[in-house]
């Protein structure tokens, strides 16, 4: 799958919701996307699963538009964080109907994450909790097996037990059937190491767009007795500091090898650390 996006643009009424995005996509991978609220990430999500059109610019996947295409649409599963289903209908129904969608869908995985997730398929959507019905929702998107598959923050109500499931099941899928898979979430924490590459969107814009990998080779903790910590420090690019009992820690935005970092010890920044920093504040490494 290639998705491309050229100069991508959304205006609503009262707000330009992406701003000329140019993005291109096409290695399976489960790609973070990440932003603050109203960045756009639930807007590009929808644009590409052709439930709306841009108001400027492309969004091609495979060369083609998803709006009203359902030959690129049966391949592009969006799992929004409510009401992706009818109301009325019992769970064995939306699995029918979702099976009946997707070209790839696959009757087994969805039988079994049913049982995983305690499921009684008898059930109304309208009679579900809302953890339940995220549930529901994770089911369809994975057992879609499509070629695109986005879960817009689809974890809430979700017990942590549950949430832990899904991760699971999230990652055994995607080696047993690797896939383009979008996760936008604002649980960072939980998440960060399930992502290979990380989008992060700011204000209708990409503020950056980095690999795991190169997140990690792009920041360092440095700790050790205080004043040494803030002497070797005081001319770089700081993330987050934490003192105690004289000892300090400082984790460093840097591309460079750090040298001459004597008697300091130098180690990793957890994943998350970053992805957090980065989506909160100014990402001065746009
Ligand atoms: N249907 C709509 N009508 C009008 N404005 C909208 C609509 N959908 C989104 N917007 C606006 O577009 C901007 C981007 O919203 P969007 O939902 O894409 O952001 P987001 O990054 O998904 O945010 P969040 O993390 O809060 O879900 C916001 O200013 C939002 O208010």
């Amino acid at each position: 799958m290639t998705i491309v996006a050229d100069n991508l643009t959304k205006v609503y009424k009262t707000a330009t919701a992406l701003k000329g995005i140019d993005l291109r996509i096409t290695e399976p991978k489960i790609y973070g996307l990440l932003g603050r609220n109203g960045a756009g990430k639930s807007t590009f999500m929808q644009l590409l699963a052709g439930f709306d059109r841009p108001t400027q610019g492309n969004l091609l996947v495979n060369g083609m538009k998803p709006f009203d295409n359902q030959a690129v649409t049966e391949n592009i599963c969006l799992i929004k964080e409510a009401d992706n289903f009818k109301k009325d209908l019992t769970i064995e129904q939306t699995l029918k109907i979702a099976s009946m969608f997707y070209t790839n869908w696959d009757k087994q995985l969805a039988a079994d994450l049913l049982q995983g997730f305690d499921l009684d398929k008898k059930r109304r959507i309208k009679n579900l909790s809302k953890g339940m019905e995220s549930a529901l929702g994770i089911i369809v998107g994975l057992a879609s097996n499509a070629s695109v598959t986005m879960l817009d923050e689809p974890y809430i109500g979700l017990d942590a037990a549950s949430r832990a499931y899904f991760y699971e099941v999230l990652l055994e899928e995607f080696e047993r059937s690797p896939r383009i898979i979008i996760l936008s979430t604002h649980l960072i924490d939980e998440v960060s190491n399930l992502f290979e590459e990380v989008i992060i969107f700011r204000k209708g814009s990409i503020l950056l767009r980095k690999s795991a990998e190169e997140l990690r080779s792009e920041s360092y903790c440095i700790s050790g007795p205080a004043a040494q910590v803030k002497a070797f420090t005081s001319d770089k690019n700081i993330i987050k500091e934490k003192s105690f009992a004289g000892t300090t820690q400082v984790y460093l935005l840097s591309s460079d090898e750090l040298k001459r970092t004597g008697d300091l010890a130098v180690s990793g920044v957890p994943l998350q650390d970053m992805m957090v920093y980065l989506t909160e504040n100014r990402g001065v490494h746009a």
